[in-house]
């Protein structure tokens, strides 16, 4: 046989479909005829993957009655001719000897099948063709592996983020404190060093020579450690705090109670205004917020985010208006809805005083024509990192607005808290609340002992 031939017998079997034929369908003659000839649809034989070696398509030539004519071949059963190339010629001898034994018996052996099936596989373009389906941008057949969730730190218990608030104050008082005490017995001049370190740290003249008192009596010529000092300054600043440390009592046979909140600006008055809301609206009572503050658009609108946000009622007036009739028309609407609480926001700008005053006292004025105990609280706001000037701001607003209790703000940040022991010795306002941070849960009811612990050092 022509090695031409030879060649034009194995690319013909590239017609076969892929599918590893059982012996029984390859030695099927009416088959091998209908591949084998013009018969078959040349257009099916394209469409099929065909492999350069096919065994089966030799016998198929021989059974359908012997190798037919090289052009004959060409012409009808041949597609892709240009692929005889493909066949190494070394394999030519090999392969031959098995043709001939397929010739002899008219039979494909099990082991050719099996080759031209690998054969197929291997070489096949369609077998080499990417299977995946081609998906719309923005769609992967790589799956990933989806990052696990970051657990979230847990959120610090208002007392963490007290004493870490107050960390500043408490850790330079204590460290002061240890390094006085360091080897050396209590004395005049210890008393004294101990004294200008408390008054340093805010708490004041009075409560700083409680607490030197206090240790002379209990340690005086005796060894002295920081802890010592520590727990004796926490049971006199208690002292200090726990008549002030009282809840806002609410008059609800007044409806509304008039809440009056004043301080200066930036102090927290809003945002407290807002976390009161929250708390009262919360266990059931109805809130009215009025935006007293007629100054600043932002303030106005701070306000009314949260009245959104805790359910309350809102009455604010444009910029500029007077905050005296705002004041009275919120009075008058949270009577008419059954308010139980009117909470109104006002403007703290120090920088005109005598403004800031005529305003608040005309504020006061009118609500107590409408109800002469009216404004029944008034509220100031105070900044705990503002140390001192908190003192004087106090002075200020009792004088103007009557201020009857205080709340001490963002005693969570860098505060200087011992200011507040100053203020309780010396205005003896109650402390209702403080603010430990900004979110609406951040209120939380002033507890004497804990915050005399806090500013000590002490460990809860
Ligand atoms: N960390 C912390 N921030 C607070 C606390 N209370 C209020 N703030 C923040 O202090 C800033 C001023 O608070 P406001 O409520 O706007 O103060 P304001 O007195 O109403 O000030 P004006 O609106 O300018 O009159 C805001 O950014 C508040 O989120 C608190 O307890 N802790």
């Amino acid at each position: 046989m022509a090695l031409g031939f030879i060649k034009k017998v194995f690319t013909f079997g590239k017609d076969k479909p892929v599918e590893e034929p059982t012996p029984g369908e390859a030695l099927a003659p009416a088959e091998a005829v209908a591949i084998g000839t013009e018969s078959e649809p040349h257009s099916r034989q394209e469409d099929l993957p065909v492999s350069p070696v096919d065994p089966v398509a030799a016998v198929e030539m021989d059974t359908a009655g012997g190798p037919v004519a090289d052009d004959t071949a060409d012409a009808a059963v041949i597609p892709d001719v240009g692929r005889q190339a493909d066949l190494p010629e070394d394999d030519v001898p090999a392969l031959l000897a098995g043709i001939e034994d397929i010739v002899d018996i008219g039979m494909v052996p099990l082991s050719l099948l099996e080759a031209e099936s690998e054969a197929g596989t291997e070489e096949s373009p369609v077998a080499e063709a990417p299977l995946e389906p081609i998906l719309p941008k923005g769609f992967s057949t790589r799956i990933e592996a989806v990052p696990e969730p970051e657990v979230e730190a847990p959120r610090l218990t208002w007392y963490q983020r007290l004493t870490s608030g107050l960390a500043r104050t408490s850790s330079q008082l204590t460290g002061q404190i240890t390094a006085l005490f360091t080897k050396r017995k209590l004395d005049d001049q210890t008393l004294e060093d101990l004294e200008d370190l408390l008054i340093q740290a805010d708490l004041g003249v009075e409560t700083a020579m409680r607490i030197t008192g206090a240790l002379s009596a209990e340690r005086y010529g005796k060894d002295v450690t920081g802890e010592d000092v520590s727990r004796i300054m926490a049971a006199e600043i208690s002292k200090v705090l726990a008549p002030v440390a009282k809840p806002l009592a609410l008059d609800l046979n007044h409806k509304p109670h008039v809440i009056l909140v004043v301080g200066v600006n930036g102090t927290g008055k809003t945002t407290t205004i807002g976390k009161l809301a929250a708390k009262l609206s919360g266990s059931g009572l109805k809130v009215m917020l009025a935006a007293g503050d007629t100054f600043r658009a932002a303030a106005i609108e701070q306000l009314k985010i949260w009245a959104d946000r805790t359910g309350s009622e809102f009455i604010g007036t444009k910029l500029g208006a007077d905050a005296a009739g705002l004041a009275y028309d919120a009075f008058e609407q949270a009577r008419a809805k059954k308010s139980d609480v009117l909470i109104i926001d006002t403007a703290g700008r120090l920088q005109n005083k005598a403004e800031l005053m005529a305003e608040l006292e005309k504020i006061v004025r009118v609500l107590g024509k409408l109800d002469p105990e009216a404004p029944h609280t008034v509220l100031q706001t105070l900044d705990a990192t503002t140390g001192q000037n908190a003192l004087s701001q106090v002075e200020i607003f009792r004088n103007i607005a009557g201020v009857s209790g205080l709340i001490m703000t963002k005693l969570d940040g860098t505060a200087r808290g011992g200011i507040l022991v100053g203020i309780a010795a010396k205005h003896k306002l109650p402390v209702y609340f403080i603010g430990v941070g900004e979110g609406v849960e951040d209120l939380e009811p002033f507890e004497a002992d804990e915050f005399a612990k806090a500013i000590a050092g002490l460990t809860h």
